[in-house]
């Protein structure tokens, strides 16, 4: 259990949520101590016995709150209860081919969702134990050891021209590559999973177009913590990405997060355009 004062000055349920990810990422790391062999879920995506038992952990750490919880696996397995207004959103291995890959590049993700949008976040890399939280008392990373969170600074997004671009390492698309050279893009970082969104968020990034499929318990929680750091998360129609999607199968349009909503509507104009012309 995490005993720190930075800790303790956070809301009930924020600790909560930080909790169930220290939990789940022993059992992440537990895992990945051993040879994993990989599954194939019905898209096609690599699942691992990481991903289930990491979610098993956290949903019952949430049970306390009583809250309905969004989780990745038990929506692969059918289970998906009514959400309401209020309810937790999990994926408990975001970058699973990362996981695979054993670049570390993989992540814990909880966020809470309050009226379609997520008002808190903990993004956790088990593997270094980083931890990233986005609530009410802004954007704060620490460093989970021996499963305690250690003392937590403020971070915040940070202009920089030109902006440097964060993408996917196992998900890129060509748009991205062309946004790059149409707004002279030279530095750009290649990480997996929800980690893009928080080097947005510490400002070791400026801007990360998606434009390859996505679900919402890949996104929620890296949003909180963007967003709780300055940040925004906009679709095409420039309005902060939204959850609760369940006519879409809680799958996410495209969109872009940047550390501020000019930069993110200019790429979304120059994607736009790069649409419109035989560029891509
Ligand atoms: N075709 C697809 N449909 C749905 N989600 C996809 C997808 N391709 C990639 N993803 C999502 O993208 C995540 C990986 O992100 P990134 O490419 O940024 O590392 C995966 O998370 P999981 O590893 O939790 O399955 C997966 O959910
Ligand atoms: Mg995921």
């Amino acid at each position: 259990m995490p005993h720190h004062s930075d800790f303790d000055a956070l809301d009930l349920i924020v600790q909560t949520m930080i909790e169930a990810s220290i939990a789940a990422a022993q059992v992440i790391n537990d895992v990945y101590a051993r040879d994993v062999e990989a599954e194939q879920k019905a898209d096609g995506s690599p699942v691992t016995e990481a991903d289930s038992a990491a979610e098993t952990v956290i949903l019952s750490w949430l049970e306390s709150t009583g809250l309905p919880v969004l989780a990745e696996e038990s929506v692969a397995a059918g289970r998906i209860p009514s959400l309401g207004e209020r309810y937790f959103v999990v994926d408990p291995l975001d970058g699973t081919k990362e996981f695979l890959k054993r670049n570390g590049e993989f992540t814990v993700n909880i966020a809470l969702v309050e009226d379609g949008r997520p008002i808190a976040g903990v993004v956790l890399a088990p593997v270094t134990g980083r931890t990233h939280i986005g609530c009410s008392s802004g954007a704060l990373v620490g460093e989970v050891s021996d499963e305690k969170l250690g003392p937590l600074s403020a971070i915040s997004v940070a202009e920089r021209h030109p902006p440097r671009v964060v993408a996917s390492r196992s998900h890129r698309s060509i748009e991205v590559s062309a946004l790059c050279s149409s707004l002279q893009i030279t530095e750009d970082v290649s990480v997996g999973s929800s980690l893009k969104f928080c080097l947005l968020a510490e400002a070791a990034a400026e801007l990360y177009p998606r434009l390859t499929p996505t679900c919402e318990w890949d996104t929620a929680a890296g949003q909180a913590v963007v967003e709780a750091a300055g940040g925004v998360v906009l679709t095409f129609d420039k309005q902060p990405l939204r959850y609760g999607k369940r006519q879409d199968d809680f799958y996410n349009p495209f969109f872009v997060a940047a550390c501020s909503e000019e930069l993110a509507a200019h790429a979304i104009d120059e994607l736009n355009a790069l649409r419109n012309s035989d560029v891509v």
